[in-house]
C-alpha cells in the first residue's frame, strides 16, 4: 500500500489541471462510448433487453462518477500518480470490454475506442503499463469472442470476428510500439532537460561565484557593493570594506605546490564566510586577494571581526603541510557619506598596501579624509 499512497504536496493549479483532465476523459470518453453502444442498440446489434442495456450503462457510469468524485474530493492527491492515468485507462478499458460482450455486429467499432483510451496514456504512463493494458484488452477481447461463439453461436460470424480480432491485435501492437518510441523520446528529453537544468544552474553560479572558493566573484561583488553603498548613502547604516591579501602566497605555492595553495584559498574562504552574517559577504577579487564587506557595522566591530579572521587563519593546520602558517594582511576603510565607490576602494587598498609595507600579518585602518570639494561627515 505504501507504494501507492503518499502525499505528493501537489499544488492547487496542478490539481485543477488533473480534475479537468479526468473530467474530460471520463465524461467525453464515456459519452462517446455510450453513444456508439446506443446507436448499435438502435440498429439491433445489442444482444440483450433494454433493462440489460440500462443496467450495464448505469454500472459503467457509476464507475465514471465514482472516479470523478474521488478526484473532486482531492483523494487523488494521496496517490503515487495523482493524475490517475492508469486507473482511468484500466477502468475505461474494462467498461469497453464488458459492453463489447453484448454488441455483436459492431463489436470492432466499440473496441476501436480502446485506441482513444490508450492515447491518453502515451505521454504520461510507463511503457510497461501500456503494454500490460494492451495485452489485457487483446486477450479479454479474444475470451469474449470465444464465450460469445460458444454461448450464442448463431449471433456471431466466427471467422469474420477472428479476422477483426487479429486486426485489432496488430493495431494494438503498432500503438504499443509507437507508445514505446514516444516513451524513449520522452526519457531522452527528460534526461536532456535535467542536464540542461544542471548546466543553467552551473552557468548562473559561475556568473556570480568564484569556482575554487565558492565566494562571490569580483563582478558580482562590485554590483552588490554598489547597492549597499547606495543604501548606506541614504544614511541607513554604516559599512566597512576590507581588502585581505594572503602573505607570501607565491612562496606557499612554490614550497608546497599549487594544490595546497588552492586548499589555503578555500580555507580562508570558509573562515571568512563563517565569521560573516546577514548582508555581510566575502568575495574573491582574484589570486589571493579578497574583499570583505561588513554592512550595518562600525569600524570597531569590523576591525574585531577582521582580527578574529587573521587569528583563526594563523591557527589553521594543513594535513600535507604541518609546518605551514598562513598569515594575511588587511586594509579596512569605513564608508564616508558621499564618497565615490572607487575612492572608497582606493582607501582600503592603500591601507592594505601599508599593512604589507609594515611587515604583513596585520590589519590597518584607512584614515577618514575629507573629500575634494565637499564636506565629509
Ligand atoms: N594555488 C593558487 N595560486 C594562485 C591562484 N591565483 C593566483 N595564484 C598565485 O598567487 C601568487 C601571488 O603572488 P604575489 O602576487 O607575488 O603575492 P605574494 O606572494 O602573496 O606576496 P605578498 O602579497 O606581497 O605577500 C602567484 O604565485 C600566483 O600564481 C590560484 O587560484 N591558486
Amino acid at each position: 500500500m505504501q507504494g501507492w499512497f503518499f502525499n505528493t504536496g501537489l499544488q492547487d493549479s496542478e490539481q485543477a489541471r488533473i480534475v479537468r483532465r479526468v473530467l474530460f476523459a471520463l465524461v467525453a470518453g464515456g459519452l462517446a462510448h455510450t453513444l456508439v453502444c446506443w446507436i448499435a442498440a438502435q440498429l439491433g446489434f445489442f444482444r440483450g433487453s433494454n433493462a440489460v442495456f440500462f443496467g450495464l450503462f448505469l454500472a459503467i457510469w457509476s464507475g465514471h462518477v465514482a472516479l470523478i468524485l474521488f478526484t473532486l474530493a482531492g483523494l487523488n492527491r494521496r496517490l503515487r500518480d495523482p493524475a490517475m492515468t492508469m486507473p482511468v485507462i484500466w477502468w475505461s478499458t474494462t467498461a469497453l470490454l464488458v459492453s463489447a460482450f453484448y454488441i455483436d455486429q459492431a463489436r470492432l467499432c466499440v473496441m476501436l475506442l480502446f485506441f482513444a483510451i490508450l492515447q491518453t496514456g502515451v505521454f504520461r504512463s510507463r511503457r510497461r503499463d501500456l503494454v500490460f493494458v494492451g495485452i489485457y484488452c487483446v486477450l479479454v477481447y479474444l475470451a469474449i469472442l470465444l464465450l460469445v461463439s460458444r454461448w450464442y453461436p448463431e449471433a456471431v460470424d466466427r471467422q469474420a470476428e477472428l479476422i477483426q480480432w487479429g486486426t485489432f491485435a496488430v493495431m494494438t501492437l503498432a500503438v504499443a510500439m509507437l507508445a514505446s518510441e514516444i516513451g524513449t523520446i520522452r526519457n531522452t528529453l527528460a534526461r536532456r532537460n535535467r542536464e540542461l537544468g544542471e548546466i543553467v544552474e552551473r552557468i548562473q553560479r559561475l556568473a556570480v561565484r568564484d569556482e575554487l572558493t565558492g565566494l562571490y566573484n569580483r563582478r558580482y561583488a562590485m554590483e552588490r557593493l554598489a547597492k549597499i553603498r547606495e543604501m548606506a548613502g541614504r544614511g541607513a547604516f554604516g559599512v566597512v570594506i576590507a581588502y585581505a591579501d594572503l602573505d607570501h602566497f607565491k612562496q606557499i605555492n612554490d614550497t608546497y605546490g599549487h594544490a595546497l595553495g588552492d586548499e589555503v584559498l578555500r580555507r580562508f574562504a570558509e573562515r571568512a564566510s563563517a565569521l560573516l552574517s546577514g548582508r555581510d559577504f566575502c568575495a574573491r577579487f582574484g589570486g589571493e586577494e579578497f574583499l570583505l564587506v561588513l554592512a550595518k557595522t562600525d569600524m570597531e566591530r569590523a576591525r574585531s571581526v577582521l582580527e578574529q579572521l587573521r587569528g583563526e587563519l594563523a591557527q589553521e593546520q594543513f594535513e600535507h603541510a604541518p609546518a605551514l602558517r598562513v598569515t594575511v594582511s588587511q586594509g579596512l576603510a569605513e564608508y564616508i557619506e558621499g564618497e565615490p565607490l572607487e575612492a572608497w576602494l582606493a582607501r582600503a587598498d592603500e591601507a592594505l598596501y601599508r599593512a604589507k609595507g609594515q611587515g604583513r600579518n596585520r590589519t590597518v585602518v584607512a584614515p577618514r579624509r575629507p573629500l575634494e570639494g565637499g564636506p565629509v561627515g
